[in-house]
């Protein structure tokens, strides 16, 4: 790559130097897919930063394609990272051998998008969440009677464990895809889109229990979602990515109250507001075509051929991640951050 687009690092927020290692660090993350034939590389994931604290949640948030799922699955390790790195709780994990994650599995599990499909048809709901304790060496007994007590903290009739996937609804099917993720006590869940595939109402409840559960257990989340409206009302920061990058990460309040990057400011004008006065009179930011292929990054800020606010040095410099006001800490990727508060 030669554009500056490459060339730009995007360091992330500071660690405390005096405080413990936050639960999950990731610096530089990237990841370059090989293109077809003899194209070029796809970066979905170029040089992503943050910290996640214990028991806290972060949204990844951001349109499709832009690299969300692709980061959710290197910190997991369904994917390895071209470079970068992944430290949880004070230890490197990023290179680990398939045999020495094994301990961590228990740690760090993953919650899919399409709860049906994340489930093996074949298996009887009991043996879906007993799973991984069966890998980790719990005796069958043991882990059958761990499931039902998932199955019980997760809102599902214990006495349906000889149930399979099929006889469940959506709502449900992702309890048990939230249950299996518990079963080995982790602390910090990565969930990729977990209520996007499901009717309105009953992404409510799923958001319920996933605040529940995190209160009980003190879980942390990466919280992966397209829909800003779920994110506001379960993450504590956002990080708002764009073509493989993060372009605005801060705590929720700042950014929903007042976005800085363009693109955060384009993607909260569409989130329909609650007051119908508000919403008729307010601005409603379109932005021009589709995203770019990440096979073929623009030059400069990669945000250019669309922000409409765009100058020259947008188109040459890609911005760095940086902090716009002292002693807050929000990082925004923007030659020109607006600094008018909320869309
Ligand atoms: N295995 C792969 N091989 C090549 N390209 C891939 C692969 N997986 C993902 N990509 C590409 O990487 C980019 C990022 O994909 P990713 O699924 O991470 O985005 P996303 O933000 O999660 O979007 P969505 O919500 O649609 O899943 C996309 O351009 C996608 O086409």
């Amino acid at each position: 790559m030669t554009t500056a687009h490459a060339a730009v690092p995007h360091p992330a927020p500071a660690p405390d130097p005096a405080g413990p290692p936050p639960l999950l660090r990731v610096r530089d993350l990237t990841m370059a897919f090989p293109g077809r034939r003899r194209s070029a590389p796809v970066r979905a994931v170029d040089g992503v930063g943050f910290d996640l604290a214990e028991g806290e949640t972060l949204g990844l948030v951001g349109e499709s394609g832009c690299g969300k799922s692709t980061t959710g699955r290197m910190i997991v390790r369904l994917l390895e990272p071209t470079s970068g790195s992944v430290t949880y709780a004070g230890r490197d994990v990023t290179h680990l051998s398939q045999r020495a994650l094994k301990p961590l599995r228990r740690e760090i599990q993953m919650v899919f998008q399409d709860p049906h499909s994340s489930l093996n048809p074949r298996q009887s709901v009991a043996r879906i969440i007993a799973d991984p304790l069966l890998v980790q060496g719990s005796s069958a007994a043991d882990a059958r009677a761990r499931a039902q007590e998932l199955m019980e903290l997760v809102g599902l009739i214990p006495e349906h464990a000889d149930r399979f996937p099929h006889e469940f609804s959506g709502g449900q099917a992702q309890r048990i895809g939230i249950a299996r993720a518990l079963a080995t006590g982790p602390r910090l869940v990565v969930a990729d889109e977990p209520v996007s595939a499901l009717d309105v109402s009953v992404q409510a409840q799923i958001v319920n229990l996933m605040e529940r559960l995190q209160a009980e257990l003190g879980l942390a989340y990466l919280f992966i979602a397209h829909d800003l409206s779920v994110v506001k009302r379960v993450c504590d920061r956002v990080a708002v990515m764009y073509l493989g990058r993060i372009v605005e990460i801060g705590a929720k309040d700042r950014v929903y109250e007042a976005p800085a990057h363009p693109y955060t400011r384009a993607l909260l004008s569409a989130v329909p507001l609650p007051d119908p006065a508000a919403e008729r009179s307010r601005e409603r930011i379109t932005l021009l075509g589709d995203p770019p292929s990440p096979a073929a990054p623009p030059p400069g800020c990669t945000f250019h051929p669309r922000c409409p606010k765009a100058q020259a040095v947008c188109r040459v410099e890609a911005p760095p991640l940086r902090s716009i006001a002292a002693g807050e800490p929000r990082e925004v990727a923007c030659h020109f951050p607006e600094t008018d508060g909320p869309v």
